[in-house]
């Protein structure tokens, strides 16, 4: 429990989004830290800097947050980032601002997860042993972006792992007579994206070698799941200078 005036001073971006009004609801909630500025389309983005905010939450849409992001590093302000979209261009650029701000934390994760952090190690983890491999992630039918940052992000730890172990190519002799009929190809890695009305955030991980195959599965049945994390990082990000990536440096 921490007086009024030393709690950390928390804005939400995308504040009426499905992710965003639940962290109001987790910052409200938290004895640690003060909501300080609500903040979604239309609204201007110096109502953050203005109500004092010391960290932004950031889960609004892969178009709109990098322009987001550039403001805030630029007003200083520390920044989680749980929205989607990051390629490792993006992510080049976002270390190129905070280059000119020493001070700045900023901190991105493509799932906030604990179960989803650790289904993601897993994975990595088995990616040599398995000479096939397949991501399968299932969401609401809401969701802008396929597929989705999990999955792409889980795509790259279990390419790099294989490279890593000299495994080659996936083997695979089918011809796609449809095309999208064998997913999306994220560095060497099929990735299947389905939507479906119920779901939430799913992801399944399938390797096959000779007379065998593991399936690694991680569901989130509520965004309540998600808040550890968020919340976790909204505590690291001011004592982390530069870009952090993923929560698994955090945990
Ligand atoms: N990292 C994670 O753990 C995690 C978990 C869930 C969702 N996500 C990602 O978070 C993002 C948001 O997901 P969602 O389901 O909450 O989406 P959503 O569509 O429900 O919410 C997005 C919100 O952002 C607002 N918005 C759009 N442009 C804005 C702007 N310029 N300034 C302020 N607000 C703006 C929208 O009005 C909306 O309220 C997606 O990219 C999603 O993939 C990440
Ligand atoms: O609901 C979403 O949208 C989610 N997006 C993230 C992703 O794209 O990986 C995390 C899971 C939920």
């Amino acid at each position: 429990m921490s007086d009024e005036q030393d709690a950390i001073r928390v804005a939400v971006l995308g504040a009426r989004g499905r992710m965003g009004a639940e962290v109001c609801k987790a910052v409200d909630a938290a004895t640690d830290m003060k909501l300080v500025a609500a903040v979604d389309q239309g609204d201007a983005l110096a109502d953050l800097a203005d109500a004092g905010a010391q960290v932004v939450v950031d889960f609004t849409t892969p178009d709109v947050v990098m322009d987001n992001l550039r403001w805030c590093v630029d007003q200083g302000i520390h920044t989680v980032v749980g929205t989607t979209g990051f390629t490792e261009q993006r992510l080049e650029q976002v270390r190129g601002w905070l280059a000119d701000k020493p001070g700045v934390g900023v901190v991105i994760a493509p799932n906030f997860g604990i179960g989803a952090v650790l289904m993601m190690q897993f994975a990595a983890r088995a990616a040599r042993y398995f000479e096939s491999v397949e991501i399968i992630e299932q969401h609401h039918p809401g969701k802008l972006d396929a597929p989705s940052g999990t999955a792409t992000h889980t795509a790259r730890l279990i390419a790099a792992a294989r490279a890593e172990a000299d495994l080659g190519p996936v083997p695979d002799a089918t011809k796609d007579e449809v095309a999208g009929a064998r997913g999306a190809d994220i560095d060497g890695v099929r990735v299947h994206a389905v939507r479906a009305t119920g779901l939430v955030a799913h992801q399944e991980v399938l390797f096959g070698t000779t007379g065998e195959t593991l399936t690694i599965r991680h569901d989130s049945y509520d965004r309540v799941s998600f808040m550890p994390g968020v919340l976790l990082a909204v505590r690291a990000v001011p004592t982390r200078p530069g870009l952090t990536v993923a929560l698994d440096p955090l945990l």
